[in-house]
């Protein structure tokens, strides 16, 4: 039987990040969680491209350019999207959602999802970099494993 994991080196890899302004006050602090894991396990400063548009709706179309026109080993994307008075929620989580999975889909390079959809604030700020981690952090990290499974195939 044979079983395959990647591991978590980063040398030699490079990642794009694709980053929604909007809710900039927890995107910022997932970002600096990816940055940071990424460096932690090697990654050069110089090989981290990051990429900012206007909202998590955006995320998908800017994804797709890079994982078709760039050479990134992988690509991260990070965005909040916090339940408001209107069902604009549902609709901006689902497009999201679907458009970065099918990227990686079309795509032979892995892309992460790291769009925190949350039915408060409060909730946001906890997977930002306190009492419940820092999804971005923790989305680097997968990627980093999946970049090296991903070379194993
Ligand atoms: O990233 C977000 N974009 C949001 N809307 C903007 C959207 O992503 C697009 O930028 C906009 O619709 C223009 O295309 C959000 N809300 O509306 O609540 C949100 O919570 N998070």
């Amino acid at each position: 039987m044979a079983t395959f994991e990647g591991n978590f080196i980063g040398e030699d890899i490079k990642v794009g990040i694709v980053v929604a302004r909007f809710n900039e006050f927890i995107t910022s602090k997932l970002l600096s969680g990816a940055k940071d894991n990424l460096l932690r396990h090697g990654v050069k400063e110089d090989n981290i491209d990051v990429y900012w548009v206007p909202g998590a709706f955006e995320i998908p179309f800017i994804t797709k350019k890079l994982a078709t026109e760039k050479n990134y080993n992988g690509l991260i994307t990070l965005g909040t999207v916090i339940r408001g008075a209107t069902t604009h929620y549902e609709l901006v989580c689902s497009e999201v959602a679907k458009g970065v999975a099918h990227v990686g889909l079309e795509s032979d390079i892995p892309v992460m999802f790291g769009v925190l959809t949350t039915e408060t604030i409060e909730q946001a700020i906890e997977r930002a970099g306190t009492k419940a981690g820092n999804k971005g952090g923790e989305v680097a990290q997968g990627l980093l494993e999946m970049i090296s499974l991903n070379k194993q195939l």
